[in-house]
C-alpha cells in the first residue's frame, strides 16, 4: 500500500519547484535486512514536515540518507535543488542536521561546541559568538554554557546539539527526535523556536513517535514502516476524519493482544 495524498503541484517523478527536500527512490540494507525499500518524499518548502513510524520503520536510515550521513543503496536526495551526494557542501550549507544519539565532540563546553559549529560552517567569529550565546540561552543552557557536554545529562545533550544545527541559519532543518529526552518547558521553547523558524520561511522535517505533538505542530506528515512510505501528504488529508493516532495504527497495523501473555509478570 502506498497512498499519496500530495496536494497538487506534488510529482513523484521529477522534483517539483518549491521542494525543500527531494527524496528519489532510497534504498538500504544491512545485510539482509531491507531498512529502506525505496522512499519517494517532496517536502514542501515551508513546511513542517512530521516523518512517524514504527519502531525500525526505517526513520532514522531514511533521514541519515536524506542528509549525507549515510551513503544510500539506491537513489537521491537533494536539499532545496542542491544534490546531497553530488553537491555535497551546497547541500550541507542550506541545512542543519540534529541526527539520531548524536556523538559529539563532548570533551569540549557547550559553547565551545556551538562555537565550533558555526567557525566549521566559515562563519565571521563575531556573528558565531553572538549566535552562540543566544541559542544557548534560548535553550535554558547559558547556565552549563562552560560545563563539558560530556557532564551533560541527554536533554541538554540534545539542546546543545540543536544549538549547533541552528547556529549557521539553514534553510532546511533535518531533526531525529528532537523531543526526546526533553523536559515539558524546554520542549515548549524548542516548539517556539522552531515556529518561529517556519513562519520566517524555514522548513523543518523532524521524526518523532508522540502523535500529539506531530499533530499539534507539523503542517504536513509521512507515515513510513517496513521502509515504505504508507502515506504521505499534508496533515489533514492523511489524518482524515480520526486522530493521527488512530490513523497511524490504521496503516501500520493494529495493537498487539498481549493480555494472556507474561503471566509470570503479574
Ligand atoms: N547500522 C545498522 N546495522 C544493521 N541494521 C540496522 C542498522 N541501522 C538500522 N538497522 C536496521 O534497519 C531497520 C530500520 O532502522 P531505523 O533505525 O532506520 O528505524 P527507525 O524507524 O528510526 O526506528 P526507531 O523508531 O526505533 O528509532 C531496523 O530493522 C534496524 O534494526
Amino acid at each position: 500500500m502506498n497512498e499519496r495524498v500530495d496536494g497538487p503541484g506534488g510529482s513523484p517523478a521529477g522534483s517539483p519547484a518549491g521542494t525543500a527536500l527531494a527524496l528519489r527512490g532510497l534504498a538500504k540494507r544491512f545485510g539482509p535486512k531491507v531498512a529502506v525499500a525505496g522512499i519517494d518524499l517532496d517536502v514542501p518548502a515551508g513546511s513542517f514536515y512530521g516523518v512517524v513510524g514504527p519502531n525500525g520503520a526505517g526513520k532514522t536510515t531514511t533521514l541519515s540518507m536524506a542528509t549525507g550521513l549515510l551513503r544510500p543503496d539506491a537513489g537521491r536526495a537533494s536539499v532545496l535543488g542542491a544534490d546531497v551526494w553530488a553537491d555535497p557542501i551546497g547541500a550541507k550549507r542550506r541545512l542543519g542536521v540534529l541526527p539520531d544519539g548524536v556523538r559529539l565532540f563532548d570533551r569540549l563546553s557547550g559553547l565551545e561546541l556551538v562555537r565550533y559549529s558555526g567557525l566549521l560552517r566559515g562563519m565571521p567569529r563575531d556573528v558565531v559568538e553572538q549566535r552562540s550565546r543566544e541559542l544557548l540561552d534560548a535553550l535554558g543552557l547559558a547556565g552549563a554554557q562552560d560545563t563539558l557536554v560530556v557532564d551533560y545529562s541527554a536533554g541538554m545533550t540534545k539542546k546543545a546539539a540543536l544549538a549547533c544545527a541552528l547556529v549557521h541559519a539553514p534553510r532546511v532543518l533535518v531533526l531525529d527526535e528532537p523531543f526526546e529526552a526533553v523536559d515539558p518547558v524546554s520542549g515548549a521553547t524548542i516548539r517556539s523556536i522552531l515556529d518561529g523558524y517556519v513562519r520566517g520561511g524555514g522548513t523543518v522535517v523532524l521524526s518523532s513517535h508522540v502523535m500529539d505533538l506531530v499533530e499539534r505542530l507539523c503542517s504536513h506528515v509521512a507515515v513510513i514502516a517496513g521502509g515504505r512510505v504508507l502515506a504521505a501528504g499534508e496533515l489533514a488529508a492523511v489524518r482524515g476524519a480520526g486522530s493521527l493516532e488512530e490513523r497511524f495504527v490504521d496503516l501500520v497495523g493494529g495493537t498487539r493482544d498481549v493480555s494472556g501473555t507474561l503471566d509470570w509478570l503479574r
